[in-house]
């Protein structure tokens, strides 16, 4: 049987904004398998945002539940959510966010030392992390020596090192060209290989093919 890595139950999030709601999400369920790489697409304001960071618990829904490898997020305090988050998910950003003071490697070693892995450990596993996505030979620049698709296999390595199940994208291509988008694209294809969760938000139809399942979402509402 295939392994549930996130599920949303009625899920919704309205914001309040003033004297007005803001529907951004209705009510969804949804299951994210281990193996799969899914896409969300859809319109500016959709609600393709909000759903990923329902998935990866940076907001909590207003109603309904979302559970993460087998856990209610609503059963976990502060601390906890935030341990899960650490241990469970992994986020990439469009906006790539290194620390422009860290190197490669420096950048990678983050989430384990905030996770409080043994200093041994760390760097062997940022290391490996690093060579997987094949940036070994530029463990040592700083993001501003790299190039826009090196940056972001870095904040791969990043999203990886601590060897989360569910992995989040939000625009991991935007900024790069063909060839680059395309090596982002095979390496988390390998992760869902991996048996992990990969979900992506994006406006890019060059990702379509690689995709196991496809989420519109429109007004809030999300359709498979
Ligand atoms: N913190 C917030 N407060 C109030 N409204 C919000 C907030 N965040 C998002 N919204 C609203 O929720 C709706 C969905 O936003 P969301 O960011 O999920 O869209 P999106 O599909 O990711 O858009 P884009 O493709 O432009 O990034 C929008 O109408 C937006 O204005």
């Amino acid at each position: 049987m295939t392994r549930i890595i996130a599920r949303l139950e009625q899920a919704s999030k309205v914001y309040q904004s003033g004297d007005t709601e803001i529907i951004a999400l209705q009510p969804t369920d949804l299951e994210i398998k281990a193996g799969e790489l899914i896409l969300v697409i859809g319109p500016s304001g959709s609600g393709k945002t909000t759903l990923l960071s329902l998935l990866g618990c940076v907001i909590y829904p207003t109603a309904g539940r979302v559970n993460i490898n087998g856990t209610y997020t609503s059963t976990l305090n502060e601390t906890e959510l935030a341990k899960l988050r650490l241990q469970e998910i992994g986020f990439v950003f469009q906006s790539i966010n290194l620390i422009a003071p860290l190197t490669s490697l420096e950048n990678v070693l983050l989430p384990l030392q905030l996770a409080n892995v043994k200093p041994a450990e760390t760097k062997e596993r940022a290391a490996a992390a690093l060579a997987a996505v094949n940036m070994s030979d530029r463990q040592h620049f700083l993001p501003k020596e790299l190039s826009g698709g090196q940056q972001q296999r870095v904040a791969i390595a990043r999203a990886l090192v601590a060897n989360p199940e569910l992995i989040l994208c939000d625009e991991p291509t935007a900024a790069l060209d063909a060839a680059s988008a395309e090596v982002i694209m095979q390496e988390l294809k390998q992760l869902a290989r991996q048996n992990k969760a990969v979900a992506v938000v994006t406006h890019d139809k060059r990702l379509e093919p690689y995709a196991d399942r496809i989420l519109k979402v429109e007004n809030g509402l999300v359709k498979q």
